[in-house]
């Protein structure tokens, strides 16, 4: 099956009258896995947000579409129905719901009335999902998030995203706060979403990541841009060197968002 395609094109974002996105050009096609690094506070959140219709994020320019629907006239539960995901950088906790009913209403709500999951596919699929990402069960009976360590927050991420199977995932800052041994099974569960109907953007700010989930383009941001895009040896050379080459190549001053290019 062919896979969706995003697409964005000279989005500009503002934040409380503070314009932090200036225009980002991005096409991500189903079967791609795009990484998305830049220095703190250059808008790479603000993008993941803004992708998802967070009502903070006001847009002020440019467009942003899947398979060629307008994702802006979309509510936030619309886009998620249109096969739009974002594992966020710090998960939500939300009490008095399991994280197995959060999941179970999650992939109904994707799905026509009548042709909901069936309960003991349901379980067995969460269950296998949760084998593979080494979760404890009794995890699927507890509240979303609640009291989750940061690490488990992750790995419940990336559970939502498998049992979810979405369009186009945004995966931000996933590998924050994992071990080693965390991130490996992370990674696990990311590329074995790898397929012709999936495509991923992955904002991180270490190659370390990158080792384990290789990905077909990486993009640098800045100034709220994206400054440069390359192939998994822009990463490289980004965590042996910094930013500090790019900022010299394009006259940069000040990388965040703050400043004027
Ligand atoms: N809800 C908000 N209210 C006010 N300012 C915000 C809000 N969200 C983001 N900003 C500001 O927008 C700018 C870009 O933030 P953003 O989180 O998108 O950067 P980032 O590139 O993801 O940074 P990091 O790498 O540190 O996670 C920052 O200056 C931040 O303070």
């Amino acid at each position: 099956m062919a896979g969706s395609t995003l697409e964005i094109k000279d989005l500009h974002v503002e934040i409380e009258g503070k314009q932090i996105l200036k225009g980002v050009n991005l096409t991500i096609n189903g079967g791609e896995f795009h990484a998305v690094m830049g220095p703190n506070g250059t808008g790479k959140s603000t993008l993941a947000s803004a992708i998802m219709g967070h009502p903070k994020y006001e847009i002020t320019g440019g467009s942003i579409h899947l398979d060629g629907k307008d994702v802006l006239e979309m509510e936030v539960d619309e886009r998620a129905q249109a096969g739009l995901f974002l594992a966020m950088q710090y998960p939500s906790e939300i009490s008095g719901v399991t994280n197995s009913d959060f999941l179970r209403s999650s992939i109904n709500s994707r799905r026509e009335e009548g042709d909901e999951i069936n309960l003991m596919k349901f379980i067995k699929e969460m269950d296998g999902n949760m084998d593979e990402l080494e979760m404890d069960k009794n995890m699927a009976q507890r509240y979303l998030n609640e009291g989750f360590s940061g690490g488990e927050k992750k790995r419940n991420e990336i559970l939502q995203l498998m049992m979810l199977k979405p369009e186009i995932a945004i995966l931000d800052e996933i590998d924050s706060g994992l071990d080693i041994d965390a991130l490996k099974v992370v990674s696990k569960g990311i590329n074995k979403m790898r397929d012709e109907a999936f495509g991923c953007l992955i904002i991180t700010h270490y190659q370390r990541l990158l080792d384990y989930i290789t990905p077909d383009k990486v993009h640098v941001m800045m100034q709220g841009r994206v400054v440069k895009s390359g192939g998994p040896e822009l990463a490289k050379r980004l965590e042996e060197e910094g930013y500090d080459w790019i900022k010299q190549e394009l006259g940069i001053e000040d990388e965040t968002v703050g400043q004027e290019a």
